[in-house]
């Protein structure tokens, strides 16, 4: 769904949440640094609008599976399909044309700039006039520039943060940033969205905050989520199903239930203290 079927978003959502086709499939990754194996015959698939958690204990490789799915490392081995497209020597710009965002475990926001600038870099793989009509501001230009600050606009009401929408975001408490964070991913309107721990470091409030905006990124634009988060609570309540990694194997895969009775994901993990 685009920003601007936002206003609609209310009827739009119960089609949000159907879960549809298989949009990502993953296929026997296999990713390799040196000696190290990061990832060994990985397969899972994603599906349209749902959300899809990926778990598992510290250096199973979690935010190496991101990587792989939005071109930043390349698996010697295994296929990527997006949209029946196989995508395996992908690069990050073409996962991001292509309609995937992400944000990351430790906030990559540029603390000098105001939280509206840092929103605007969601856009740059929108804008279409080049650099210089942007500089000097005219013509087509000027009319791009107004169309994304409305979009901004609207993602910046989407998730409540319009007081801070001037401050620099180094000002800002660690849960704002995440939200703006989120929010930057937003502003590039993706059909799916990567968010690698979305909840770290977060107190009670600001988990809650997030769930709740997570969940209606979800519902209303329909967004396909992939997310890794270490608190199990929040896993198991929002994610539709979740794959497990340990030692970059994959040991589990399933609906939350499926998961939580798994002998082999206890042993390895929730059966550590997490
Ligand atoms: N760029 C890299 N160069 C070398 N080794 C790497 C690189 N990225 C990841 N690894 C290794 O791959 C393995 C998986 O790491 P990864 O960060 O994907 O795990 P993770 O599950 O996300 O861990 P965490 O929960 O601690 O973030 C680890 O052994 C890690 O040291």
């Amino acid at each position: 769904m685009m920003m601007n079927d936002m206003a609609q978003a209310d009827t739009g959502a119960a089609a949000g949440r159907r879960i549809g086709e298989v949009i990502l499939d993953l296929q026997n990754i296999s990713l390799r640094f040196g000696g190290v194996k990061a990832l060994t015959d990985i397969s899972f698939d994603v599906r349209e609008h749902e959300i899809r958690a990926i778990i598992g204990p510290n250096g199973a490789g979690k935010s190496s599976m991101l990587n792989v799915i939005n071109g930043v490392y390349h698996p010697q081995e295994g296929q990527i399909i997006f949209r029946g497209e196989q995508r395996r020597e992908m690069e990050p710009y073409m996962a991001a044309s292509q309609g995937i965002a992400r944000t990351f475990q430790n906030i990559a926001l540029f603390k000098g700039m105001s939280v509206l600038d840092n929103i605007m870099t969601g856009r740059h793989m929108k804008m279409n006039a080049g650099l210089l009509s942007h500089m000097l501001y005219f013509g087509k230009a000027q009319k791009e520039e107004i169309e994304h600050r409305k979009k901004v606009e609207e993602v910046i009401d989407f998730l409540e943060i319009q007081s801070i929408r001037k401050t620099p975001v180094g000002r800002l408490p660690y849960g704002l940033q995440k939200r703006v964070e989120l929010a930057r991913a937003l502003a590039a309107e993706p059909e799916l969205l990567l968010l690698d721990e979305p909840m770290a470091g977060m107190n009670v409030e600001e988990k809650q905050d997030m769930c709740r905006f997570i969940l209606d990124v979800n519902d209303q634009f329909g967004t396909t989520i992939v997310l890794i988060e270490h608190d199990m609570g929040v896993v198991m309540d929002i994610s539709d199903r979740v794959v497990v990694l340990d030692y970059g194997k994959k040991i589990g895969d399933g609906t939350p239930d499926e998961v939580k009775s798994n002998p082999e994901v206890i042993a390895a993990y929730l059966g550590t203290s997490h």
